[in-house]
């Protein structure tokens, strides 16, 4: 059986604090509906925060009591998991303007003392992410290890480093895009339309008991398409009938593909809020983090390392926009991760492929630095030694790479074992006719991925670690890369 964080329950908090959004108008008080899995560590420096897609909610993970149904990202976080909770503090909470527990559209208006309906202030995902770093804050906790979400979750996520820079020390955005486009947009308003076109909705003040189920659900099948990808239909439904007996021209949903849809449409209408669903989805329409219309502009500042991910057969957030987000951060000089995982599942593949999203998102949170894998104790010597002193040194150490430095201890060359074999053949004399004085170095802080990629272009198997005064402070060998990720698995 899957490790699981178990039995867990949704908390609310109430704000007192007025939230001021990008609209200009502002929430007097506002609730956060919100769960956390694993400890808070003692120098509160191990929290990640997860945020959600259009349509999800707070429990991401475990099982709330009386229920079968577990969060929506189960097989990423719990002990031994991606988000690992023997090692970090996951929060995540709901959105404002969501339906499952914090303030949206459905709540009472507490200057009213009636349900906002349309009169809730129109939204941003920048409001979201406002409304987040309180909860953050509340729960004592100064700089986040990582945010991390698919789709929407990814704007929150990318939202959070251009808003909070070095807030989050890191930033995991999966299948998402910086700005939206005006396909997903059009694809929004067809889902407005749909419910605001339902006699029920009621310019928004439907009763409790009377929602435009039929709107929303058409909204839903709409949105649902998109969320799917072509070879993903053909596989689940191909062109087969829902009854076999009784297969055409006499069956409202004769294609299995129609009474999925339906199905998705009406199991939807059952937890999902129609005016909530208005507000978000026109956060995401406002949602450009672009300044100008330069995302170069608009990642300036940021202080985080990020892993971005895209899906490729995502045709609603199509790899390219992951692509820009790439290409903007690296001209910052941004540290960036970028893999377009190989999926058929469409944009849902972020709630479906868990192994590459494990791998990835495992692989990226615990990534290690040159200075926890480099060898300190690795014999160098001066400039002026002779090649037999360089040989001697090799054998007594028992290595191949032998830096050379100048008295201050500055690096000035390299000798190999391989350059000795030469001197013997050739009959040099000169430590200096052997060696290589343009050495190809590793600083202690940069990731061993990026280490490791620069001694594969060059074919090197190792490389001395420097200082900021160019002085050798160690020697990183893919002998010793090698061992770490079979220990890591
Ligand atoms: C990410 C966030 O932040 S939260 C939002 C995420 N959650 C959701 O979107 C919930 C709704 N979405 C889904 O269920 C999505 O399809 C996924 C991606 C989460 C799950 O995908 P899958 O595991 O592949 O499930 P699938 O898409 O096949 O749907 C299964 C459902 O369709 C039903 N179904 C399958 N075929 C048919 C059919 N021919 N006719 C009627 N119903 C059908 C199944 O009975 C099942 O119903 P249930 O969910 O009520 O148990
Ligand atoms: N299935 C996801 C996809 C939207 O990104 C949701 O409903 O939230």
């Amino acid at each position: 059986m899957d490790v699981s964080v178990g039995l867990v329950q949704t908390h609310q908090e109430t704000f007192y604090d007025p939230l001021f959004l990008d609209s200009g108008a502002s929430l007097p008080s506002f609730t956060i509906a919100y769960e956390t899995y694993g400890r808070l560590n003692k120098e509160k420096s191990n929290a990640i925060l997860i945020c959600h897609a259009l349509t999800g909610d707070a429990h991401a993970a475990g099982i709330h009591e009386g229920e079968t149904r577990t969060g929506w990202w189960e097989n990423l976080i719990g002990p031994g998991k991606a988000f690992d909770t023997d090692r970090y503090f996951i929060i995540s909470s709901n959105v404002i303007g969501g339906c499952k527990g914090s303030t949206g559209p459905s709540s009472v208006n507490p200057e009213k003392g009636e349900n906002y309906g349309l009169s809730f202030p129109k939204l941003s995902i920048r409001d979201m992410v406002h409304a987040q770093k309180r909860l953050v804050e509340y729960l004592g906790i100064d700089s986040l290890a990582a945010v991390a979400g698919g789709s929407m979750g990814g704007m929150q996520a990318l939202q959070w480093a251009v808003t909070y820079p070095g807030f989050a020390r890191k930033i995991i955005a999966i299948a998402t895009t910086a700005r939206s486009t005006p396909q997903q947009i059009a694809f929004n308003e067809v889902g407005r339309q749909a419910i605001m076109s339902d006699p029920l909705w009621k310019d928004g003040n439907y009763s409790k008991d009377k929602p435009p189920v039929s709107g929303l659900s058409l909204a839903r099948m709409i949105g649902h398409i998109t969320y799917l990808s072509d070879e993903a239909m053909h596989e689940k439904f191909g062109r087969n009938f829902q009854d076999k007996d009784n297969s055409k021209y006499d069956s409202p949903t004769e294609f299995q593909v129609e009474s999925y849809l339906h199905h998705q449409g009406t199991s939807f209408t059952r937890r999902f809020d129609a005016n909530s669903y208005l507000y978000i989805t026109k956060a995401l329409d406002y949602f450009d983090l672009a300044i100008n219309d330069s995302l170069t502009a608009g990642f300036a500042g940021i202080k985080a390392s990020f892993l971005i991910v895209s899906v490729s057969s995502d045709w609603l957030y199509p790899p390219y926009q992951s692509e820009e987000i790439v290409r903007a951060l690296a001209a910052n000089d941004i540290d960036v991760q970028y893999c377009e995982i190989r999926s058929k599942y469409g944009h849902d593949a972020f709630l479906l492929e868990h192994g590459q999203m494990s791998y990835l998102i495992g692989s990226f949170l615990d990534h290690l630095n040159v200075r926890d894998v480099m060898e300190t104790d690795t014999p160098a010597i001066m400039e002026n030694s002779s090649i037999n002193d360089a040989a001697r040194v090799m054998i007594e150490n028992s290595v191949n790479h032998l830096p050379i430095t100048s008295e201050n201890g500055e690096l000035i060359g390299i000798v190999t074992s391989w350059d000795i074999a030469k001197a013997v053949a050739c009959d040099h004399k000169n430590l200096e006719d052997i060696m290589s004085c343009s050495v190809i170095t590793a600083l202690p802080d940069e990731t061993v991925t990026e280490v490791a990629r620069r001694m594969e272009e060059r074919s090197i198997s190792a490389i001395p670690v420097v200082d900021e005064k160019n002085r050798v402070i160690g020697l990183i060998s893919s002998d010793a890369i090698s061992t770490l990720i079979g220990r890591c698995k």
